[in-house]
């Protein structure tokens, strides 16, 4: 069996609780999931800035997953922020919501839409389709307009606007399917899949697939090149030791 840890990037537990749930739906029979969110930073993760913050919590939680001996981490925030120096401390997988629905879509769909939270983030969304190379891929990119705790509201405010959303992008990009940009939408693909009748991609559920899938396949990070582990150097203040 393997432990997986799901990382909120933010400080939310309202929406580290709707992850969590989602992951366990889809983990395998014995596997655990290891819900954490950093213990300061910012409670919904909304631009470059947001992510700018988030991304140290995000590292602290990956030095403690790995040196708790996780077999992989899951950075479960549409930004995927920190990814690349996640996977320089990390010794497991770590794979990011983002890139992982964004892999999953074009294997069912040959183009695919996004759907995400507030207009601003779409452009993080663009960078990551240019960093990961799906660019072609993506029909259309659309923002609920909504807070990122909109969706913890309890209201189903946000719910519907995601609903309606993906309908449009469905009727109106010619995409086959639609990924769903943010991790507090994680509980919403299942439903939305079997109403749309077109593949709905939640991130947090893909990335528990594609840790065990690595895991089965015995592959782990990288540690040659660029991912190997950070140089050695003293690191001050609050940062010290993170690097070891
Ligand atoms: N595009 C987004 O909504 N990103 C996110 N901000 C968060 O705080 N969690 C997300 O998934």
């Amino acid at each position: 069996p393997l432990i997986i840890q799901v990382i909120n990037p933010n400080t939310s537990d309202a929406m580290t609780a709707t992850i969590a749930a989602a992951a366990r739906v889809v983990a395998a029979p014995g596997n655990e999931i290891l819900a954490v969110c950093p213990q300061e930073g910012a409670p919904s993760i909304e631009g470059h800035f947001d992510e700018a913050i988030a991304t140290l919590g995000v590292l602290e939680q990956v030095k403690l997953g790995r040196d708790a001996g996780v077999d992989g981490h899951i950075i479960a925030c549409f930004g995927d922020p920190g990814l690349l120096a996640a996977r320089e401390l990390a010794t497991a997988p770590v794979i990011g919501i983002a890139e992982a629905a964004m892999h999953l879509a074009t294997l069912v769909a040959t183009r695919f839409s996004i759907v995400t939270t507030l207009p601003r983030t779409l452009t993080i969304a663009r960078h990551l389709l240019h960093q990961y190379g799906f660019e072609r891929h993506c029909a259309g990119l659309h923002a609920i307009d909504l807070p990122v705790l909109a969706l913890e509201d309890g209201s189903g405010t946000a719910q519907q606007k995601v609903r309606e959303q993906c309908i449009a992008a469905r009727d109106r990009d010619g995409s086959g399917a639609v990924v769903l940009g943010c991790g507090g939408m994680a509980d919403l693909a299942r439903s939305l899949t079997d109403e749309l009748g077109i593949p709905v991609i939640d991130g947090v559920s893909a990335a528990v697939k594609m840790v065990e899938a690595l895991a089965a396949l015995g592959l782990r990070t990288s540690k040659q090149g660029d991912l190997a582990y950070p140089l050695a150097k003293p690191l001050s203040g609050r940062f010290h030791g993170l690097n070891q």
